[in-house]
């Protein structure tokens, strides 16, 4: 039987303690959903897809995963994505990235599979950077999976200096061909994923070479393998990079050539073009060829969020079922989400998920409107979009590792246990942290950008900063926090202008003193950083309150209103050094920001298991579906743990003789041996 409690579905046969949760909750979780994932209808057809990929008993995991050795987890994910594929016309609509996003993650999990960057890293780059003539030949065919693609960029030797790829693209005016090489064991590709075994076709990042004149990264269009036989083709030296920390489902791989010719109508050129007489047609912008990185940059907010989103429901709804010491009462134990600690590590990271989301919406909606303006030869929100996407991605990617690993750690030694599942989204979020562009290199780049702009206000010409880093050219007006959230902003902007107005001048002191450029840059390096983190979570702050003041619906209001002060509180606290260091905020202050914090985590107590609720990620999502319903674990739905510990660890192959071989061959001889 099922009751309806504002929306939110309490079922009698789940585990009384959630369902006491859920009975608390202020707000409706379908309600929430819909501001988490944009629209009613967004948010009504997640549910709706994911309903019907649990009525589909082959899109089910055959074995808990983790217990599955690399050839077969390749094996169990390239057989449910090829499974999916024969499905989804009929449950998505095939034009909408998010659908095919959220049911591929349904489906697959944090795994990975051979058509993963298929969808996210080929097709988008041959979108961008292909001509209609080139999308008549290879779009239709990628988008009906006719051929497999993946994005060949990083090699052995370079992954974040791209200017110094070695991949050389020589044009050959005898025979109007591109002649790809890979000169030295360094220049290989290395790292893409569904490259190793899977992908018959790549973008090759290449540096593209006319009469001998290097004219930088340029990307090709390069089939890798036969379309029949599957085999490398001539010229082609191509193969799996080994396990990785997770991702095994996926097929990261190498690549080599050894003068290998494309047609000269293989270089993307849409936006630049080699002519048949060597003639070299400049994009409208130097970095054009770099826009496909600012794109999956621009969506790893909203990404990475729901990773995180996905360890706290994990942890949260465990964290209310799991029974440990007392507080008043000593006739019950309490639930260790009533402890002040545990609330600590998990709140500040709900909120920082419902943070990144939000802002993931307004970087999405920035990108599609530079797409716009791109494909009409505006290329001038470039280099703001690429300052910013830079600088969030660095910082969501490494705030998601923080909190999932807390979340894990909340969970206790139930949290170490792959059963927890927690450590896969670990293994897979963190890698956020290194590709697309390792984040320490992401961060300077946000900071040249910081730096130009400080230049500008103290040239004192703060008409020309952007709206982004106007605040770098207001006075400093001291604010009562009291107020509310725009003096929590005002606080946080005096932070990061100062922040990037020390480090820019320190940069400019070291010059002054005779230090080259590069090297002046490389001793502040520390100090910009920090200047591009305080923008960047300045930015993510912005966007948290920008959301939640669009809101009608006031149950959702309040507790969203509460989400985000805890938000502000916490991320003020921990960067409050720099607003004490000088006397912008006093200790009556710091005492004031603590007090709040601790009185948000009070006031969210109630609605925390609903808070990750509204995520609505099924069951099967986090690991614990239908057809295994007994494999699972700390986060599912119905809160009933321990009896699936134990059928888990049951189903271990290890349990499925009494006396290992390790036993028989060594530690009974070794036993044996100390008798005599
Ligand atoms: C930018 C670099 C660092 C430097 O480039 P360079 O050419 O040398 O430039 P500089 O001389 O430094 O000059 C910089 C100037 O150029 C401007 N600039 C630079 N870039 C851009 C740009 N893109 N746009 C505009 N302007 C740009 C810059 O502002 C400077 O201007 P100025 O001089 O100051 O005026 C460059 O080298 C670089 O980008 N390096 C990084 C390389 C990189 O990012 N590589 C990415 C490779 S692809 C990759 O990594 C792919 C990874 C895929 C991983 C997929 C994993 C998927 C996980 C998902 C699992 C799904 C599970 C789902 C589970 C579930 O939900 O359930
Ligand atoms: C899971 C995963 C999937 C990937 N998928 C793909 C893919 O599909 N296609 C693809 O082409 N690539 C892919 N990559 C590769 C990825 O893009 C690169 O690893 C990444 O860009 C970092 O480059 P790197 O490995 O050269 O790191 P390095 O640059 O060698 O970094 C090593 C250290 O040097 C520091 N460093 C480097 N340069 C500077 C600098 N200028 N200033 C200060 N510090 C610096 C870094 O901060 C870091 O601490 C993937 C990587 C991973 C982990």
């Amino acid at each position: 039987m099922t009751m309806v409690f504002l929306n939110k579905e309490i079922r009698d046969g789940d585990n009384p303690d959630l369902t006491e949760e859920r009975k608390t909750a202020t707000f409706d979780t379908n309600k929430m959903a819909e501001v988490i994932y944009g629209s009613e209808k967004l948010a009504r057809r997640r549910r709706e897809i994911s309903q019907a990929v649990s009525l589909i008993p082959e899109l089910a995991d055959s074995k808990p995963l983790p217990f599955l050795s690399r050839n077969e987890k390749i094996l169990e994910s390239t057989r449910k994505v090829t499974a999916l594929n024969e499905h989804l016309p009929r449950l998505i609509n095939m034009n909408d990235e998010d659908e095919a996003w959220h049911i591929h993650s349904e489906v697959i999990g944090f795994e990975g599979n051979p058509l993963a960057l298929h969808h996210s890293l080929f097709i988008p780059p041959l979108v961008i950077q292909g001509s209609d003539e080139q999308h008549e030949k290879w779009l239709g065919r990628a988008k009906r999976r006719e051929i497999i693609g993946c994005y060949a960029q990083t090699e052995l030797g370079h992954g974040s200096n791209i200017r110094k790829l070695e991949t050389t693209a020589t044009y050959s005016l005898s025979t109007q061909e591109f002649i790809l090489h890979t000169p030295t064991i360094n220049a290989l590709k290395w790292w893409p994923g569904a490259l190793g075994k899977s992908s018959n076709h790549a973008v090759v990042v290449a540096s593209l070479i006319i009469k001998e004149q290097n004219y930088g990264p340029h990307l090709f269009m390069v089939q890798i393998r036969d379309e029949q036989s599957h085999e490398p083709l001539p010229g082609i030296a191509v193969g799996d990079i080994g396990p990785k920390m997770a991702f095994n489902g996926a097929d990261n791989g190498f690549l080599g050539f050894n003068n290998f010719r494309i047609p000269r109508g293989n270089l993307l050129n849409r936006h630049c073009n080699v002519e048949v007489d060597g003639t070299y047609v400049r994009p409208p912008h130097d970095k054009m060829n770099y826009a496909g990185m600012i794109r999956v940059r621009s969506r790893m907010a909203a990404e990475q969020g729901t990773f995180m989103a996905q360890a706290l429901t994990i942890a949260v709804r465990y964290s209310a079922v799991r029974r440990q010491g007392f507080l008043e009462n000593k006739s019950q134990e309490v639930k260790v989400l009533d402890y002040q600690t545990q609330q600590h590590r998990l709140f500040p990271a709900i909120a920082r998920s419902y943070a990144f989301i939000f802002c993931g919406f307004e970087t999405i909606q920035k990108y599609e409107t530079l797409q716009n303006e791109m494909n009409s030869g505006n290329v001038s929100l470039m280099a703001d979009l690429h300052a910013l996407t830079s600088g969030i991605k660095s910082v969501v990617t490494y705030q998601t590792g923080e909190g999932i690993e807390q979340a894990r750690m909340a969970c206790g030694g139930h949290g170490y246990s792959m059963a927890s599942y927690i450590s896969e989204i670990y293994g897979c979020a963190i890698g956020g942290c290194t590709y697309e562009g390792e984040n320490m290199v992401m961060l300077l780049q946000l900071a040249r950008y910081l730096v130009k702009s400080v230049e500008l206000a103290m040239r004192g010409k703060p008409g020309d900063l952007g709206p982004m880093v106007a605040y770098l050219a207001y006075p400093d007006i001291k604010v009562d926090l009291v107020t509310g959230p725009e003096a929590y902003v005002k606080m946080f902007q005096h932070i990061s202008k100062r922040q990037s107005i020390k480090a820019t001048e320190k940069f400019h002191r070291k010059m002054e003193s005779g230090v080259s450029r590069d090297e002046a840059w490389n001793q502040c390096a520390v100090e910009l950083t920090r200047a591009s983190r305080l923008h960047t979570r300045l930015y993510i702050i912005e966007t948290f309150i920008r959301r939640v003041d669009s809101i009608e619906d006031l149950s959702i209001k309040m507790v969203l209103t509460d989400l985000m002060n805890l938000h502000l509180n916490y991320e003020l606290l921990d960067v409050a050094s720099y607003a004490l260091e000088d006397g912008f905020m006093s200790s009556t202050q710091m005492g004031f920001i603590k007090n709040q914090l601790y009185s948000s985590l009070e006031k969210i107590r109630p609605n925390a298991v609903s808070l990750v609720d509204s995520f609505q990620f099924s069951d099967l999502q986090l690991r614990s579906n239908l057809l295994n319903f007994l494999f699972q674990v700390l986060g599912r739905r119905d809160g009933h743990v321990y009896q699936n510990l134990f059928e888990w660890a049951k189903s271990s192959p290890l349990n499925q003789t009494e006396v290992l071989p390790s036993v028989t061959q060594y530690l009974k001889p070794m036993m044996e041996k100390a008798k005599l």
